[in-house]
């Protein structure tokens, strides 16, 4: 079977930048895994993310050489929504994805603008609420939550299109301990159901459920070994 992820020899150099943060980076992760990846603080874990996500090169300027597929279909050649449909990810910070007035808008819009019908819409939202623990924060604004319920919204909006790769980066940052066991508990149903998840964490105890763990350093990935 064709890896999930296969990354090639990836460089690249933000506009405006001399040097390049991504010095040629090879792994693969196998449909069903969990793999972490871990790194000091500026290495480059966020733009790596945004490469396998393709907001690099499509939004952020820069130069980008090397080759990533996903189930062996290099992403230059996916449209935006197979990438979609084929890539999920939680940034760092909530903010960046959330923008609907009412938590149970959020989750439906995705599929609004995928023109879903309705009431799998209206069946979607009540099972993403009910998983995630949103149920009475449903028609709440998203901006006036909690920073860790702000990201398990941002989860939901990405878990309603069913990615079959979901990238976590430092999702786990703003959420509370009993936050962080409902997102783990979500996280290996997810793997149970085939789904191939990566999680960006700088705190190894988030990543106790992972398979294993890559360390970005100095622009390449290396075997972790306990140390940065
Ligand atoms: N849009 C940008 N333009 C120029 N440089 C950038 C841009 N975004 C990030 N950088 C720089 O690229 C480097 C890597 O940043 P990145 O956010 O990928 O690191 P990280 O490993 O995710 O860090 P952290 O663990 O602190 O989140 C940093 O030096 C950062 O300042």
């Amino acid at each position: 079977m064709r890896p999930a992820v296969e990354v090639k020899n990836l460089y690249f150099k933000y506009e405006g930048q001399d040097n390049n943060i991504l010095k040629g980076i090879d792994f693969t992760i196998n449909k069903g895994e969990i793999v972490g990846i871990v790194g000091l603080s500026g290495g480059g874990k966020s733009t790596l993310c945004y490469t396998l996500k393709g907001i690099i090169p499509n939004m952020v300027n820069g130069t980008i050489a090397g080759e990533i597929n996903i189930f062996g279909q290099n992403i230059n050649t996916m449209e935006n929504y197979e990438k979609v449909k084929q890539i999920g990810m939680v940034f760092q910070d909530p903010e960046f994805q959330l923008f609907s007035s009412r938590v149970e808008d959020e989750l439906a819009f995705a599929l609004e603008n995928m023109c879903v019908p309705r009431k799998t819409i209206i069946s979607k939202v009540d099972e993403m609420l009910d998983l995630l623990g949103l149920e009475n924060y449903r028609k709440q604004n998203p901006c006036l939550l909690s920073g860790g319920e702000k990201q398990l919204v941002a989860l939901g909006a990405v878990l309603v299109l069913e990615p079959e790769i979901i990238i976590f980066d430092e999702a786990m940052s703003q959420v509370d301990n009993s936050g962080k066991e409902t997102l783990k508990k979500v996280i290996c149903n997810l793997r149970n159901n085939g789904k191939t998840i990566i999680m960006v964490d700088h705190e190894m105890n988030n990543l106790d459920i992972v398979d294993r763990i890559l360390l970005l350093k100095q622009g390449k990935i290396n075997i972790y070994e306990g140390d940065m």
